[in-house]
């Protein structure tokens, strides 16, 4: 017997579809599995967790051992379930997929953890949103390779003990910080994954563009990178969506005027924020004179989720130093009055420090 859970995963929530710049429909979740790398030498940037990964990988394949549980975290779309699937490959085991909000009772993830072969790699996405009856069953698993299941009901019931194959858990969140302490130490290998340089997104593009068979010039290229967020989901939609207006309204070839025009179109601005980005920082900027505001306040008026807010629009506007994180709530930084063309308060008088 075998259980199937390859693509257990649900889709994203419509909010993280939107913010992501255009919405996935089937077809491009197919494009998007397409073009994903396959091994770490295609996989693009992300040196550190790369070089961390290739020598533990190795190491694990000589001694024919399973490789340690690995804990991959960041923010949406920066290749957290691509690489996951490259650990499995590079490691020429079975994967086998689900998630966190998936697995609702400990037999679920006890029937999964059991069907597993010697060295297979277990992925759990959204590990954070584990229940905690399930999360009780992983530890002992994790340790030791074990688990403990109740058998029988009411005054007969007794636990008792499986062994399991060694595994290779590797866990997805979008934010650590919501792990449990006994879970996170578990893991003995942890990934940020970081926001791409333009430079590295622009490698991304080119490859997806020689996979979609759409001929595009370097600096088009260029430019869907810096456009992109930092995240390699988005810069591969919005190659799709550039290359529809390419064979629209040009001879199909992507240059960087019909890149401009359509990512204009799109309403990407040149600093690559989306209509989310600048719905936020218009929100802090002009209804709270640039803050500190608290993150509630900021969703109930922007009418998004907290939590979307904090996983998906934030991170990118504070690590490109358009937003900060104060104890008092957040705070708009002088570059994003400049970006949306506003004089801050006091700007004369060195109130804010430059961003
Ligand atoms: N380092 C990379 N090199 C090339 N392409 C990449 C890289 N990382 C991600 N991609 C591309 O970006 C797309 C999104 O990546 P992926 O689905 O792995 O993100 P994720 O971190 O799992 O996102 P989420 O948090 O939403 O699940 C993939 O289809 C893949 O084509
Ligand atoms: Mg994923």
């Amino acid at each position: 017997m075998s259980i199937h859970t390859d693509d257990f995963a649900p889709a994203p929530p419509a909010a993280l579809r939107t913010v992501s710049a255009a919405a996935a429909s089937p077809q491009e979740e197919a494009l998007e599995r397409a073009l994903r790398p396959k091994l770490l030498d295609e996989y693009v940037g992300q040196t550190k967790a790369r070089e961390q990964l290739e020598i533990f990988i190795k190491a694990a394949g000589k001694r024919a051992e399973a490789l340690d549980h690995v804990l991959l975290f960041g923010p949406p779309g920066l290749g957290k379930t691509t690489l996951s699937h490259i650990i499995a490959h590079e490691l020429g085991v079975n994967l086998r997929q689900t998630s966190g909000p998936v697995l609702e009772k400990p037999k679920d993830l006890a029937a999964l953890l059991t069907n597993l072969e010697r060295n297979d790699v277990l992925f759990i996405d959204e590990i954070h949103r584990l229940s905690p009856v399930v999360e009780e069953i992983l530890y002992p698993a994790l340790e030791d390779y074990q688990i403990d299941i109740m058998i029988g009901e009411g005054p007969a019931a007794r636990s008792i003990k499986l062994d399991l194959q060694p595994f290779t858990l590797v866990g997805a969140t979008t934010r650590a910080g919501m792990l449990t302490n006994p879970l996170r130490d578990r893991f003995g290998i942890v990934a940020r994954l970081e926001f791409y340089t333009p430079q590295e997104l622009s490698r991304i593009v080119t490859r997806s563009s020689g996979l979609m068979s759409a001929p595009i010039d370097q600096d088009a290229s260029m430019e869907i990178a810096r456009r992109s967020r930092g995240t390699p989901r988005i810069a591969n939609r919005l190659l799709r969506r550039v290359r529809d207006y390419a064979d629209v309204k040009g001879d199909g070839r992507i240059t960087q005027d019909i890149a401009q025009r359509a990512l204009a179109m799109l309403d990407v601005d040149p600093q690559g924020f989306d209509v989310m980005d600048r719905k936020l920082l218009e929100a802090v900027v002009q209804r709270f004179d640039g803050g500190p505001v608290g993150l509630d306040t900021i969703a109930a008026n922007i009418g998004e989720e907290a939590d979307t807010i904090e996983d998906v629009i934030e991170p990118y506007l504070i690590q490109q130093g358009f937003l900060q994180r104060t104890p008092r709530g957040r705070v708009a930084t002088l570059a994003a009055w400049r970006h949306l063309g506003l004089q801050p308060p006091g700007a004369a008088g060195g109130l804010f420090e430059s961003a």
